[in-house]
């Protein structure tokens, strides 16, 4: 009895600092700011998964779309905690920097242009939009230069950057939407010229003529 009695000694001071600093968190996470951007920022992530599957589903049917069109990897987890740590910090250390609506208004407007512009993309390319790149042609595989795709590309990828980045924004991160820029530019920078090899070779001096009077969307990529 009297070693717990220690023990108990020994631990209560950092337990009250430990419940200090969680009731210190809490109360920031429950103020207004807080509660408003994580809510739209769940909002955003959920509608944002869920279209995408919904999309794939019923352009391609049950059978040939899995879970993979969820867009959920690893490295975009990650990337999501590590934003929402750096939230968190800013929130506790310097909650005033949250509160720039103009800023977070601003990000939340991006989320939603970035949003409409890729489901636009989506449903424009109807089934020639696979969120696998295609190494080989398909019969049903056709060059789509008509709706969104007529000024851009790669519409698809310029709504993801503009939706990504805006979720920084729009939470006031300014560490995460530095990353978020030069982690999403650096993939597409990679992703457009692989795939546009396969498409070259799919519709040849059709796609060349497309590539020519179009900008791939994608900032600083031609
Ligand atoms: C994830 S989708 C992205 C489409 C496009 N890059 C965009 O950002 O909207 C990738 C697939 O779309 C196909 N694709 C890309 N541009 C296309 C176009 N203009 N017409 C038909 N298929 C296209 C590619 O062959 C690839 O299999």
């Amino acid at each position: 009895m009297s070693f717990i009695m220690h023990l108990y000694g020994e631990v209560e001071p950092h337990l009250s600092s430990l419940i200090a600093c969680f009731s210190a968190i809490t109360s920031e996470i429950f103020s207004f700011t807080a509660c408003r951007q994580l809510s739209q920022m769940f909002f955003a992530i959920i509608f944002f998964h869920c279209s995408e599957y919904v999309l794939a589903v019923a352009i391609h049917g049950k059978n040939s779309v899995s879970l993979k069109s969820l867009l959920i990897s690893k490295n975009y987890m990650l990337a999501m905690i590590c934003s929402l740590v750096e939230y968190f910090v800013e929130m506790y250390f310097f909650p005033e920097m949250k509160e720039h609506w103009l800023i977070s208004n601003t990000g939340l407007a991006m989320v939603v242009v970035g949003e409409i512009i890729r489901k636009l993309a989506i449903i424009t390319a109807g089934r020639s939009f696979t969120h696998l790149i295609k190494r080989f042609h398909e019969e049903h595989h056709v060059l789509v230069t008509n709706g969104v795709y007529k000024y851009i590309r790669h519409p698809s990828y310029c709504g993801f950057f503009i939706w990504s980045v805006g979720t920084q924004i729009m939470l006031c991160n300014p560490l995460s939407t530095l990353a978020f820029a030069v982690v999403v530019w650096r993939f597409f920078q990679q992703r457009i010229p692989y795939e546009e090899f396969f498409l070259r070779q799919f519709f040849g001096s059709d796609y060349e003529e497309y590539a020519r009077r179009t900008t791939s969307g994608v900032p600083f990529i031609k």
